[in-house]
């Protein structure tokens, strides 16, 4: 007999319960070439919380248009940051995941599992509940990276979660993370890494906090992604005592004809040069590693924008990556979100888990005897 769920035949409960973070990122092309940036491009485009257009409609675009120019352009520009161990993003997102791996284990002597799955592309969302259920997890946290909340970003990772509980027979408890924007330890590690870059670098005129935009009309429509973003600023203006002039927000990457957040990244940095600021210091707070957006789009081509327009120089701020600030404020984010799930207890015991472990063997192996 088929079933639509799938699960753990037999001795599945045998195993002593584990708990599991699971880090989402939006995940990246296999390769810098046209060919391995169009299955991810497809995939990424064909989500129905990024593009909020009628299908039909979309996928006349999507197939006529965009799938025949994008990836040839987006390879040309993956190409640029691509290094020996491949994209900035997934490296960058592993890199985190290890560190966050070591600190969670340093801070916590429980069955902790942490794992990173993409949004698109591999590892995916469901192979890593699936695989995790597999090593016993029954407590799962999820993390998106997205610091700001969207419906594209967060509000997609949540989709394919629920996509693969939906399919489970015995779905784990759950519990998702669904910003840290205002998260005061995440404003600290952002506002020392910028304070390390000024000791180390001298302070530029101005600073620019640019954020991946979203089209206007899904701000209009409730999404608060625009107010998380501003608030964001204000705290780290706040923390960073700058007076509201010192400091500009802008958003980046608008993909296609329609009105996106504003105002834009490119024309601001071309705007600000013309206005006679000579050196801009540019950070970009939405994204937890770097990737395309930030190392390619603002680190080349809007640098190029800004010296075009008679800018001396742009300097790009990296991401928090897997700085210890940003891992310590993590972990500290994951702990206040695991309270009361025995795995995270401080004082976790494990022989008293081990003996349960075998209590609950005994019991179902007489059961399964009893019922053959
Ligand atoms: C077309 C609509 C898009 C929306 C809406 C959107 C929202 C959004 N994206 C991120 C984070 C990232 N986006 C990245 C790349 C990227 N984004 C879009 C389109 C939209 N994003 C495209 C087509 C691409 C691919 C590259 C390109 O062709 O320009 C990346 C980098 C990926 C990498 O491999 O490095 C990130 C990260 C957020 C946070 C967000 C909503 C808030
Ligand atoms: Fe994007
Ligand atoms: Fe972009």
């Amino acid at each position: 007999m088929s079933s639509n769920y799938t699960g753990l035949a037999g001795y599945a409960h045998d195993q002593s319960a584990k708990a599991g973070v699971l880090l989402v990122n939006l995940g990246t092309p296999d390769a810098p070439t046209a060919a391995k940036v169009r299955p991810y491009l497809a995939q990424f485009l064909s989500d129905p919380r990024i593009i909020e257009l009628p299908r039909w409609l979309w996928n006349i675009i999507l197939h006529g248009v965009i799938l025949r120019i994008r990836p040839r352009r987006s390879a040309h520009a993956y190409a640029r940051i691509w290094t020996e161990q491949g994209s900035p993003l997934r490296t960058g997102s592993e890199a985190l995941l290890r560190a966050l791996q070591a600190e969670i284990s340093a801070r916590r002597p429980g069955p902790v599992k942490v794992e990173l799955a993409m949004r698109y592309g591999e590892p995916s969302v469901r192979r890593q509940i699936e695989k995790m259920q597999r090593e016993g997890v029954r407590r799962l946290l999820v993390l998106p990276l997205y610091p700001q909340y969207s419906a594209t970003s967060t509000g997609s990772v949540i989709d394919a979660v629920a996509d693969t509980l939906k399919v489970l027979r015995w779905p784990p408890e759950l519990r998702l993370i669904n910003d840290y924007h205002d998260d005061p330890a995440h404003i600290e590690a952002l506002a020392k890494s910028i304070e390390a870059f000024w000791a180390e670098r001298g302070r530029g005129d101005k600073l620019l906090l640019s954020f991946h935009g979203i089209p206007e009309r899904y701000l209009r429509a409730g999404d608060p992604y625009f107010c998380q973003c501003h608030a964001t600023a204000r705290l780290l203006r706040e923390r960073l005592g700058l007076e509201a002039g010192q400091i500009l927000t802008s958003f980046q990457s608008r993909v296609g004809r329609e009105r996106w957040l504003h105002p834009y990244t490119d024309e601001t940095v071309k705007q600000l040069a013309k206005d006679g600021v000579a050196r801009l210091d540019v950070v970009s707070p939405g994204f937890a590693v770097d990737c395309l957006e930030t190392l390619e789009e603002i680190a080349m081509q809007n640098r190029e924008f800004f010296l075009e327009a008679g800018g001396t120089d742009l300097r790009y701020i990296p991401a928090l990556n897997d700085s210890p600030d940003q891992v310590k404020a993590m972990a500290d984010l994951v702990l206040r979100h695991t309270q009361g799930w025995p795995e995270f207890a401080p004082d976790y015991d494990a022989e008293a888990a081990r003996a349960r472990q075998l209590a609950a063997k005994a019991r179902a192996d007489a059961m399964h005897g009893r019922t053959g």
